[in-house]
C-alpha cells in the first residue's frame, strides 16, 4: 500500500482527459432547460450588443450626411433599447447560472461525501486525511466558475464571432479576410503552452493538497505540539510548504498571463493593420462609416476570443482538479461485497479464527496463523506486548480489512460471504478513545440506534451507570458536547460509548479498554458498566484492567501476531509463563 504525507506529491495522470470534461459537462444534465434558456437569453443579449457598430456606420455614412435629425434620434432610440435589453440578460444569466453552478457542485460533493463514507480503512491509512478534505471543499469549489459561467460563455462566445463575422463580411468582405491574419499566430501560442500550463496547474493542485494535509494534521496534533513546544519548528515547516505553494501558483499564473497579452498584441497590431488599409482604400468601395464600423466588429472579436482563451485556461486548470475529483468518486473499495453475498441473519454470537493469516502490507505476516473458537456469550480477552496484534485480530472479526488466506466466520458462516452492512449491524464496536460527534449527549448515545426513543437512551444510560453524571451536567441528557467530546473525560466518553453500544444491542461486542488512569469512583462506574454490557455477549476485549481480565472466559496472550498462551486466569496463572510474568508486573504498578 503506498503511502503519501503532507510533502510527498500525489501521483499525476498524465494525459488531458477530455473524458473528464464530458463527465462534468453530464453533471449539467438536469439543468438542460434552464441551460437553454440562458443560452437564448445570452444570444438575444448579444444580438443587441452587436448592432452597435452597425447603429454607427448609417449614422455616419447616411443620416448626418444628409442631416436627417429624426433618424438619427431613431437610431440612438433603438440603440438605448439594444443596451436595456443586454443588461437584463445578463442579470438573468448571472442568476440562472449561479444557481445552476451551485446545484452542480452540491452534487458533486454529494457524490464524493457518498464514496468517502464506503471507502474502506486502507484508503484512509495511505494518505494525509487533509488530502481528502482538500478534494471536498477547495477543488469542488474551483470549478465553480467554470459551471456557473464558462460553458454558457463559451457558447455565447462561438456565437458573438459568428454574427460578428457575418457582420464584418456584409460591410467588406476583402477586409474581413484581412482582418484574420492574426488568427493562426494566437493559435499557435495557445498551442505551444497548452501543455506548460496544464502542467504547471497540476502541480498547484499537488502543492494546495499538500499544504491542506499539514493544516489538518498540525490542527490534529497541536495539543502534542504546544505540549513539545515545537511551534517554531511547525511554523518553519508550514512556511516551507506554503512557500512551494506561492512559487507554483506564481508559475501557473505566469504561464496563463502569457495568454492574454498575446492576445492584446495581436488585437492591436490587427486592427492597425486594417486602419492602415482600410484609410487607402477609402474613396475605393470603403467608406468612414464602414471602416470605423468594421474597426469596431474588430474589438469586438477580439473580446469573445480572449473570454474564450480564458475559458480554456479555467478547464486547464479545473482539469487538474477533476483529476482528483473523479478519481476520489471512481475509487474501488479494497473491501467490497462478493457478488452472491447474503444477508447476515441474526447471529448467536459463535466467532471462529480458522488459520487467519493476515498483513496489513501484503509481504507481512502482522496476524500469523491465528486459531480459536469463541463460543456465544464468552469473553475473550487479548492481552500482549504493545504492537503485537491485538487490534488487528478485533479489526479482522468486523471485516475492516480482508484476512490474507483462512477464514473468519460467524456461527460457521464466512464473513466475506456476507454483505458488510449486516455484518457490521450485529456487532458493537468501542475504540480506545470513543469518537463523540459535536452535539447533544443524548444524539451521541443515539448514535448507536437512530429510532431509539428518549427513554431507551436514559435507560441505557443508566445501566451502564452513565446516568450519574449525565445528570450532574448543566443541561443533562442535552448537554451541548464538541467534536471529540473535548470537555468531557476520558472515563465520561467510555461511559457514553458504553451506552451507545447498549443500545445498539449487539451479540458481539469488541471493546479497546482505555489505558488511561481514572479515578477509583469512575473505574467502579466502568467496571458496572461494562459487566452490563457483557451480559449474554460474545466479546473480544483489548483488556487492561486486572478486574476485566480476571473474569473473561479465556485470555489470549498474543505475541508478534501469533497466540502464544491461551487459558482462564487461573489456568495461565499456574503455566507461570508471559500471561503470570504480566499478571505481576501489572500487580506491583496496582500496588
Ligand atoms: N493501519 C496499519 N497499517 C500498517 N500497519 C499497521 C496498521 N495498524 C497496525 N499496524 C502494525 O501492525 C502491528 C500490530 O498492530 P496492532 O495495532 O494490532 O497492535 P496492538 O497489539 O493492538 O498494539 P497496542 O496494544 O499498542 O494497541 C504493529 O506492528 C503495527 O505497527
Amino acid at each position: 500500500m503506498a503511502r503519501n504525507k503532507f510533502d510527498i506529491d500525489e501521483e499525476l495522470e498524465a494525459p488531458f482527459q477530455l473524458s473528464h470534461f464530458k463527465r462534468l459537462v453530464g453533471y449539467l444534465k438536469p439543468y438542460k432547460k434552464l441551460m437553454i434558456m440562458t443560452v437564448c437569453l445570452m444570444l438575444l443579449a448579444s444580438v443587441a450588443n452587436l448592432i452597435g457598430p452597425y447603429l454607427i456606420k448609417v449614422a455616419i455614412d447616411e443620416k448626418i450626411p444628409n442631416g436627417d435629425t429624426a433618424g438619427l434620434a431613431m437610431l440612438a432610440g433603438i440603440y438605448l433599447v439594444a443596451i436595456i435589453i443586454t443588461g437584463i440578460c445578463l442579470k438573468y444569466r448571472i442568476r440562472i447560472m449561479s444557481r445552476i453552478g451551485q446545484s452542480v457542485i452540491q452534487h458533486i460533493r454529494k457524490d464524493l461525501f457518498t464514496k468517502l463514507q464506503k471507502l474502506d480503512f486502507s484508503y484512509y491509512d495511505s494518505r494525509p486525511h487533509g488530502k481528502i478534505l482538500v478534494r471536498v471543499v477547495n477543488y469542488v469549489n474551483s470549478l465553480s466558475d467554470l459551471l456557473s459561467n464558462g460553458v454558457i460563455n463559451l457558447i455565447t462566445d462561438l456565437f458573438s464571432i459568428f454574427v460578428i463575422i457575418c457582420f464584418m463580411l456584409m460591410i467588406d468582405v476583402k477586409l474581413t479576410l484581412m482582418a484574420m491574419v492574426g488568427f493562426p499566430i494566437l493559435a499557435l501560442i495557445v498551442f505551444l503552452i497548452k501543455n506548460a500550463q496544464r502542467r504547471a496547474w497540476q502541480n498547484l493542485s499537488n502543492k494546495q493538497s499538500n499544504m491542506n494535509a499539514y493544516i489538518h494534521e498540525s490542527i490534529n496534533g497541536i495539543k502534542v505540539t504546544q505540549a513539545f513546544a515545537r511551534e517554531h519548528e511547525n511554523a518553519r515547516i508550514f512556511n516551507e510548504v506554503s512557500g512551494n505553494y506561492r512559487t507554483s501558483w506564481m508559475k501557473a499564473v505566469r504561464i496563463q498571463f502569457l495568454l492574454w497579452p498575446s492576445i492584446e498584441n495581436i488585437s492591436v497590431l490587427s486592427v492597425s493593420f486594417i486602419y492602415v488599409v482600410g484609410i487607402s482604400a477609402i474613396g475605393d468601395g470603403v467608406t468612414v462609416g464602414s471602416l470605423v464600423a468594421f474597426v469596431g466588429y474588430m474589438w469586438m472579436f477580439w473580446m469573445p476570443l480572449a473570454n474564450i482563451g480564458n475559458f480554456y485556461n479555467a478547464i486547464i486548470n479545473a482539469m487538474a482538479y477533476l483529476e482528483r475529483i473523479f478519481e476520489t468518486i471512481d475509487e474501488k473499495p479494497t473491501l467490497t461485497d462478493a457478488p452472491n453475498a447474503k444477508t447476515l441473519p441474526v447471529i448467536n454470537g459463535r466467532v471462529e479464527f480458522d488459520n487467519v493469516t493476515f498483513g496489513y502490507e501484503r509481504e507481512e505476516k502482522t496476524l500469523d496463523q491465528i486459531q480459536f473458537v469463541a463460543n456465544p456469550g464468552d469473553t475473550i480477552a487479548l492481552v500482549g506486548a504493545t504492537g503485537s496484534g491485538k487490534t488487528t485480530i478485533v479489526n479482522l472479526i468486523s471485516r475492516f480489512y480482508d484476512v490474507n488466506s483462512g477464514q473468519v466466520k460467524i456461527d460457521d458462516i464466512d464473513i466475506k460471504t456476507v454483505t458488510i452492512p449486516s455484518l457490521r449491524k450485529q456487532m458493537g464496536i468501542m475504540l480506545q478513545d470513543p469518537f463523540i460527534f459535536s452535539g447533544t449527549i443524548m444524539d451521541n448515545i443515539r448514535y448507536g440506534r437512530l429510532d431509539a426513543s428518549d427513554e431507551e437512551v436514559i435507560a441505557a444510560a443508566k445501566a451502564v451507570q452513565a446516568h450519574q453524571f449525565i445528570s450532574r451536567m448543566e443541561d443533562g441528557y442535552l448537554t451541548e458536547v464538541n467534536e471529540r467530546g473535548t470537555r468531557l473525560s476520558t472515563g465520561q466518553r467510555q461511559l457514553i460509548s458504553f451506552a451507545r453500544v447498549l443500545l445498539a444491542d449487539p451479540r458481539i461486542l469488541i471493546l479497546d479498554e482505555a489505558t488511561s488512569s481514572i479515578d477509583t469512583e469512575t473505574e467502579l462506574a466502568l467496571q458496572k458498566g461494562l459487566e452490563t454490557l457483557l451480559a449474554g455477549r460474545t466479546s473480544f476485549i483489548i483488556a487492561h484492567r486486572l478486574s476485566t481480565i480476571q473474569k473473561a472466559t479465556n485470555i489470549f496472550f498474543i505475541d508478534k501476531g501469533k497466540i502464544i498462551e491461551r487459558g482462564t486466569h487461573d489456568e495461565l496463572i499456574s503455566q507461570r509463563g508471559h500471561y503470570w510474568k504480566l499478571h505481576n508486573s501489572h500487580k506491583r504498578a496496582v500496588v
